[in-house]
C-alpha cells in the first residue's frame, strides 16, 4: 500500500475545513501467518510484540492491534493466534501517513488470509474506523487517499477526486525532505492544536488557500500557495527550526514548500523547479533522507 502527502489543509481538515492530498509511491507490506501467540514484528520499529491476547497496551502497536480487533469483530471471526510481519518504505510518524498505510495493508492481508473479499469502500470504512479510534480525533484524509489514490479534496470529512488538479500535479516534480525524527505521534499533535483558542481563524485562511489551489494551473502560483500554507501552520506551532531552515532554502531554489502531515518535525514537501540540483546541494546537510515523488493513481 502507498503513502500520502497533504498538499494543503492538515489539521484544519480534522474540523471539516478543506484539504488537498495526493497518494505517493512508498509501499508497505504485511505478511500474515498462523502462530502459537499473537506476534507482531515490525522491521521499521525493530520491535516484536508477543502476547496471549489483544488487550495489551503497547502504543507502538496500537494501530495494528486495533486493526486486528476491528477485523475480527466486523467479520465475526473468533480471534486466533497470528504472526504479522510488517515492512514499510514509509518513515514512521513523519507526516506521510504510515499509520493509515499499515492499517490498510494489514486489512488486505487479513482478508486474503481468511478469503474474505473486500472492495475499496469496505477497506476505507474499516481503516478509517481504526485510524479514528487509535488517533482520537481524525479526518478521513489519510485512509481515503491511500485507499483510492490520486489527488483528493477532503471537506466536511467527505472526499472527491480532483481529476483536473491531478492532471496538473502529474506534470509536477515533488521532493520529500525527511528533515528530522518526530518525537510525537499524530494523536499528540492533533490534541495540542485542538487546545489553541485561535485555531479557527487560521483554519479559515488555510481553507481559502486550498480552495484557490484547486483552480491553479501554474507551478509558480502553486508553490506560493504552499509557502502561504506553511506560514499559517507555523502559527499553529507545528513547525520546528530545522523544518523552517529547509523551507527557507526551498524558498530560493524551488517553487515552494511546506511541512506535511501533523508536523512537530517529520517531512517537508517541495515543488521542484529547474534549480533542483542546487536545492539538493544546499539541503542535503539538513535532512535525514530525500524521496523524489510523483502522484500515483
Ligand atoms: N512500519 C510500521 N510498523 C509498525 N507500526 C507502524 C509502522 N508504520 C506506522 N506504524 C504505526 O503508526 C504510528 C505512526 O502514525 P502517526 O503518528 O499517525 O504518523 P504518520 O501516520 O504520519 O506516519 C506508529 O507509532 C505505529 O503505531
Ligand atoms: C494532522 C492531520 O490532518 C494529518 C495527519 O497526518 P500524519 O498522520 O502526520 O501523516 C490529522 C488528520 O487529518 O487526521
Ligand atoms: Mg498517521
Amino acid at each position: 500500500m502507498v503513502a500520502k502527502v497533504i498538499l494543503f489543509g492538515e489539521h484544519a481538515v480534522v474540523y471539516g475545513y478543506r484539504a488537498i492530498s495526493m497518494a505517493i509511491n512508498l509501499n508497505t507490506s504485511v505478511k500474515v501467518e498462523k502462530a502459537d501467540k499473537f506476534i507482531i514484528y515490525s522491521e521499521n520499529l525493530n520491535k516484536t510484540l508477543v502476547s496471549d491476547n489483544l488487550e495489551c497496551n503497547d502504543r507502538d502497536f496500537s494501530y495494528i492491534i486495533n486493526t486486528l480487533k476491528i477485523f475480527f469483530n466486523n467479520f465475526n471471526i473468533e480471534p486466533e493466534y497470528l504472526k504479522l510481519s510488517i515492512y514499510s518504505e514509509i518513515p514512521v510518524s513523519c507526516g506521510l501517513g504510515s499509520s493509515a498505510s499499515v492499517i490498510i495493508e494489514t486489512l488486505k492481508s487479513l482478508s486474503n488470509f481468511y478469503n474474505i473479499e473486500l472492495d475499496k469502500n469496505d477497506i476505507f470504512k474499516l481503516a478509517y474506523e481504526v485510524e479514528r479510534i487509535t488517533q482520537g480525533k481524525a479526518s478521513i484524509t489519510d485512509t481515503a487517499t491511500i485507499t483510492y489514490g490520486g489527488v483528493l479534496e477532503i471537506k466536511d470529512n467527505k472526499f472527491r477526486k480532483l481529476n483536473d488538479l491531478n492532471d496538473f500535479i502529474k506534470e509536477c516534480d515533488f521532493l520529500i525532505a525527511y528533515v528530522e525524527k518526530r518525537n510525537k505521534k499524530t494523536a499528540d499533535l492533533v490534541k495540542e492544536v485542538s487546545n489553541l483558542d485561535y485555531k479557527d481563524e487560521i483554519f479559515k485562511e488555510i481553507d481559502k488557500i486550498a480552495k484557490e489551489a484547486i483552480k491553479v494551473n501554474d507551478k509558480k502560483e502553486f508553490g506560493e500557495l504552499l509557502l502561504k500554507n506553511h506560514e499559517l501552520l507555523k502559527k499553529l506551532n507545528i513547525s520546528t527550526n530545522k523544518i523552517d531552515k529547509v523551507i527557507d532554502i526551498a524558498k530560493k531554489y524551488s517553487y515552494g514548500a511546506k511541512i506535511t502531515g501533523a508536523g512537530g518535525g517529520g517531512c517537508v514537501i517541495i515543488l521542484l523547479n529547474d534549480n533542483w540540483k542546487e536545492l539538493i546541494k544546499r539541503i542535503k546537510n539538513h535532512v535525514i533522507s530525500l524521496y523524489p515523488c510523483k502522484v500515483i493513481l
